[in-house]
């Protein structure tokens, strides 16, 4: 018997990158020649944004003027774009609003939950592993509604959920590790408690199927500028399960989330649906620029996404492992697929430096505290190529 003829890796990168089926989709966003492994911090620009602006600016801004709040669609844009996401995170219509950020959602959904859960509720659970910024808002949420915070982690959310439990604000992806948590156990678990389950999805919508319908998910939140590649400071969007509508009692009632915006009362009186997570007037400029990014979406299911995004991170891994001398990086991101997110962290010695240099040689990704070397990977416009080119980059960086 003849031996298997080995493969050159970059000819294996290029046969799968002949087969993927999502690769013509790299020609809808502007790229150079620089391996972009950073879309899960900023997305690349979509082509079709920058002529979609320029036109909102000249035509809706300059010349209709105000009329464009209802001739343009301005005013609706909120809900209208949160309907383009809802089936990116299995949502049916009429649950999403676009606006504000993520930060700002975060404590909406929070505080709404609370106060969904009922007065004798009185813990609220978050996942101690979070981005920072969800569990500041979690404390103060806690501490405004007299209720006290249990920092837990993921794994022990379920487990740890009782009679006492309003709610739990747990990350889909854990942005550091890239670890996937398992949304619809710790959902059903909190649910079985009498809680609610607010998830944040900045670093799973758009590269992973979320299932929020499917799952029961009470309450959930997430950025646009990530894998939905809406641009910096993009607006986030909040969703609001139809089953929870009814009781949401948002901490920021402002006028855009009134029954009847233009009735000038002074009282307020919650608009029906999703519309009531509105607050103030929505961001026109970065909202319709989300608008045409999502374009990219057009024909594209969330599966295929998923397949890519694996087949990715299994090559980039094992990539990493060929190239990098063993014991100089180890993975943080979960081997098996049901956990692991669309990135891959490696942990490393001197990781700010060596991404530095990683940067100065053209692979684009991120350096996070203390020492987490991160890679993403967006299916929409990421090649095995660049997989394979960020690997061997980084074993040249490390054993040179
Ligand atoms: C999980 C998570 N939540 C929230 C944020 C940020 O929130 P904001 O969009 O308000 O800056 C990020 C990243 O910036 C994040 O990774
Ligand atoms: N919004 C940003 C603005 C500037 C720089 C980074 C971000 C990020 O989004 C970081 C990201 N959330 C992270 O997972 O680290």
């Amino acid at each position: 018997m003849s031996e298997p003829i080995a493969v050159e890796p970059v000819v294996e990168a290029a046969r799968l990158d002949a087969a993927d089926p999502l690769a013509p989709l790299r020609a809808r966003f502007v790229l150079d020649d620089a391996v972009y492994l950073d879309g899960n911090s900023l997305g690349a620009l979509p082509a079709a944004v920058p002529d979609r602006l320029a036109e909102v600016v000249r035509r809706e801004w300059g010349e209709l003027r105000i009329r464009s709040w209802t001739e343009a669609g301005w005013w609706t844009a909120p809900e209208r774009i949160g309907d383009r996401i809802a089936p990116l995170v299995g949502a049916a219509p009429g649950q999403i609003v676009v606006g504000d950020s993520t930060s700002v959602n975060v404590f909406k959904a929070l505080v709404a939950a609370i106060r969904l859960a009922g007065e004798e509720r009185d813990e609220v659970l978050v996942d101690a592993t979070t981005f920072p910024t969800d569990g500041y808002l979690a404390a103060s949420a806690a501490r405004m509604t007299g209720r006290t915070l249990r920092p837990l982690p993921p794994e022990a959310i379920a487990a740890e959920a009782g009679p006492r439990t309003a709610a739990a604000l747990v990350n889909h992806v854990d942005y550091r590790t890239g670890r996937l948590n398992d949304l619809p156990g710790i959902t059903a678990a909190l649910h079985a408690a009498g809680a609610l389950a607010v998830w944040d999805l900045c670093h799973s919508a758009g590269a992973l199927p979320v299932g929020l319908d499917e799952h029961g998910v009470d309450l959930a939140v997430g950025c646009t500028y990530k894998y939905l590649n809406g641009g910096p400071g993009s607006p986030a969007y909040l969703y609001i399960n139809r089953a929870v509508q009814g009781g949401f009692d948002s901490p920021l009632p402002g006028w855009n989330g009134h029954r009847e915006p233009f009735g000038m009362r002074p009282e307020f009186a919650p608009a029906e649906g999703a519309l009531r997570g509105r607050v103030g007037t929505p961001d026109i400029l970065s909202m319709l620029a989300l608008e045409a990014a999502l374009e990219v979406w057009d024909g594209v299911g969330i599966e295929a996404v998923r397949a890519k995004s694996l087949a990715l991170t299994d090559f980039f891994l094992r990539r990493v492992a060929a190239e990098v001398p063993a014991g100089l990086v180890e993975s943080l991101t979960p081997a098996a697929h049901a956990e692991r997110g669309s990135q891959v962290a490696l942990r490393c010695a001197d990781a700010g430096k060596v991404m530095a240099e990683l940067i100065a040689r053209g692979v684009i990704g991120d350096f996070r505290e203390p020492d987490v070397l991160r890679f993403g990977f967006t299916p929409l416009y990421t090649s095995f190529t660049d997989a394979y080119t960020a690997a061997r980059t980084l074993g040249a960086v490390l054993a040179p």
